[in-house]
């Protein structure tokens, strides 16, 4: 019984780790959604070559958000940033994302 009340525990006051993908076409505005999610603002972007990550803390969830370039050279690479991937949102329609980058989502 003690094993059930710890992991009670540590779902409630844990520190949970998510990592987030994002793909998308050039110019999609992927690096802009990074960016805005880890400093609040918009900044200035330039296509990215390869991929970045930042993380995000947020309550008690560390997100670790990957931003992967969409160079016709690194799209060959895409499929192995998707293993382990739970969900996709797809096309998110442009409210959800602007939920997302004001983070009023995930309160
Ligand atoms: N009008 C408008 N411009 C945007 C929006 N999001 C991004 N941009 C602009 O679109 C351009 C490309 O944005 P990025 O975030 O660099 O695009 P990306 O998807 O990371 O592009 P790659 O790294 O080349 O794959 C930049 O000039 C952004 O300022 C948006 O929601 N509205
Ligand atoms: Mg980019």
């Amino acid at each position: 019984i003690g094993n059930i009340f710890e992991k009670l525990f540590k779902s409630l006051f844990g520190k949970k780790e998510v990592r987030i993908l994002i793909l998308g076409l050039h110019t999609a505005g992927k690096t802009t959604i990074l960016y805005k999610l880890k400093l609040g603002e918009t900044v200035p972007t330039v296509p990215t070559v390869g991929f970045c990550t930042e993380t995000v803390e947020y309550k008690n969830i560390t997100f670790t958000v990957w931003d992967v370039g969409s160079h016709f050279k690194i799209r060959p690479l895409w499929r192995h940033f998707f293993q382990n991937t739970k969900e996709s949102l797809l096309q998110a329609p442009h409210e959800l994302w602007l939920k997302l980058c004001t983070k009023k989502y995930l309160q």
